[in-house]
């Protein structure tokens, strides 16, 4: 069976700069990638490749073997994203269950774990399904909490049952308590819907306890492909040590 998602010895480059160089990686149904490295070491470049938002120089990404982005209509559901700010990736205007819906009414996927038979059932059993009272869905974005508005974030990106969520340093800015309620959702929806996880963050902690690989990069390129971050690169082993980039 193919993995999810490959990613094939891809390289990213402005003008004659390499952002990224020859990275490649595998993520398999239900499994985590961890994406570590130090501040402008090429982590959100890659995030937004996977999402198909940039065109690599080189190299391939693959999602079920199948070469991505290849334009097709339905592709576009199976990968979705949860970006660092979730605030800025609301809609001001609208409440969050606009927001939220918003991506289950351009697909209209046929969902195998959450019931679709009315957009109402759908936004009950995503509130349970993240841990969000549902009348708060009815709120503008700026009246949720931080820790609030990134489930919400996470109910709009599992609302459509996609394959892979790409998350961009979900736990910043987020207290003990919600930062520790995001990774035992993440647990939940990996283990409940069989999402595979592109966790892209500075918090080690937070990738030991979700992701089965991890990947650091330095300077674009990378430096270890590793499933326990304690067998890493004296490199790595400096900033495990640390508990952060
Ligand atoms: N559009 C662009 N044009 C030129 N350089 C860019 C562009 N986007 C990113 N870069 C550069 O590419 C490098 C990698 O940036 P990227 O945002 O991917 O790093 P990062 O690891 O996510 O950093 P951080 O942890 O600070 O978010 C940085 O040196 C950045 O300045």
């Amino acid at each position: 069976m193919y993995p999810v998602l490959s990613v094939t010895d891809l390289t990213y480059q402005i003008k004659d700069q390499s952002l990224l160089s020859n990275i490649s990686f595998h993520v398999r149904k239900k499994a985590s990638i961890g994406i570590i490295g130090e501040s402008g070491s090429g982590k959100t470049t890659l995030g937004r490749l996977i999402l198909g938002l940039l065109k690599p120089t080189h190299g391939l990404i693959s999602l079920h073997g199948k070469v991505f982005p290849s334009g097709h209509r339905n592709e576009r559901r199976a990968i979705q994203a949860v970006f660092q700010h979730p605030l800025a990736s609301f809609n001001p205007e609208w409440t969050v269950r606009e927001s939220i819906l918003e991506p289950f009414r351009r697909h209209r996927p046929i969902l195998r774990h959450f019931p679709a038979t009315s957009e109402e059932n759908l936004m009950t059993a995503l509130s349970l399904a993240v841990g969000v009272e549902e009348r708060l869905f009815d709120q503008l974005p700026h009246q949720l909490s931080g820790g609030q508005i990134q489930r919400a974030a996470i109910a709009r990106a599992i609302s459509i049952e996609p394959d892979i969520i790409v998350m961009d340093e979900p736990t910043t800015g987020l207290d003990v308590v919600s930062r520790a309620q995001i990774i035992e959702l993440l647990e939940r929806l990996q283990q409940t819907l069989g999402v595979s996880l592109v966790l892209i963050s500075h918090d080690i902690d937070f990738i030991r306890r979700l992701c089965s690989e991890t990947l650091v990069l330095r300077d674009g390129r990378a430096v270890d492909l590793i499933d326990r971050l304690e067998s890493g690169s004296a490199y790595t082993q400096r900033f495990v040590e640390a508990g952060t980039w």
